[in-house]
């Protein structure tokens, strides 16, 4: 049996404590394989995101462990816990998180630069990711010249350059028009379908139907981790609420 990518083993997650707390995740199971996309969906507050913060170690759960590729990353230090998320994980948040004193370019190649990357083979992977999600041509520019997609679009080459082997999007299309919501779409299919593997959350059942498998949270649990079918059916189930 092959090792999974990313496994999730009965977290849970709490913010808070006493009165006060919040149960954001409990008794999540999820494994993601290499060349497999899963979308998540729910409700907002259900736990999307903290759920992608888990797998990708920026937030220790109250119980439960993570592994990627095999490694619990409950027993790395800090320092290899970061370096583990330089080299194997691509984040795209909701927000960009662009260094405004750098290029386009420049931060892209930003997180190959921390891990001991000389120049030159940096900048070509990075030109190679901005390529990827046709904004080469925009390398030189600073996050202020461009516009909010444009800015999204530099995060995305920035979560995907080098060799990263998990892909953990919190709605990567949020600031795009369709068209280019689309492209962001084909890019991240193009690198599953060449071995890695990725977390998408969504809202838009249209960029669900790109993934493999459908997760829904409903209110911190797995409502329903094998249909691969009508999103808007398992969306409809959400307590009426508006996703
Ligand atoms: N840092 C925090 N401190 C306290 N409570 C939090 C924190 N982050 C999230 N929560 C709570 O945990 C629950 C899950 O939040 P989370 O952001 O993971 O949901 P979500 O599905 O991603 O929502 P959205 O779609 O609105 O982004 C919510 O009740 C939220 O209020």
């Amino acid at each position: 049996m092959t090792t999974p990518l990313l496994r999730l083993d009965g977290i849970a997650m709490q913010y808070g404590k006493g009165e006060a707390s919040v149960t954001a995740l409990s008794g999540i199971d999820l494994e993601v394989n290499a060349g497999e996309l899963v979308a998540v969906m729910g409700a907002s507050g259900s736990g999307k995101s903290t759920l992608l913060t888990i797998a990708g170690g920026l937030t220790v759960p109250t119980a439960g462990e993570v592994t990627v590729g095999g490694i619990y990353l409950s027993t790395l230090s800090a320092k290899r816990l970061a370096q583990l998320r330089r080299r194997t994980l691509g984040f795209v948040f909701q927000d960009f998180n662009l260094v405004p004193s750098l290029t386009a370019l420049e931060n892209v190649t930003l997180p190959l630069e921390l891990d001991g990357w000389r120049g030159n083979k940096a900048r070509s992977a990075g030109h190679d990711a901005l390529r990827s999600v046709e904004l080469d041509d925009r390398a030189g520019a600073y996050p202020d010249d461009l516009s909010g997609g444009q800015q999204q679009r530099v995060a995305i080459a920035r979560a995907i350059v080098g060799q990263r082997r998990l892909i953990l999007a919190d709605e990567p299309t949020g600031a795009l028009d369709s068209t280019t919501g689309e492209l962001v779409m084909r890019m991240l299919r193009r690198r599953i379908d060449a071995g890695a593997g990725g977390i998408l959350v969504t809202h838009d059942s249209r960029h669900a139907a790109w993934a493999d498998r459908i997760v829904f949270l409903r209110d911190g649990r797995i409502v329903d981790g094998t249909r691969r079918e009508a999103p808007e059916q398992l969306l409809a189930g959400a307590g009426g609420r508006h996703v």
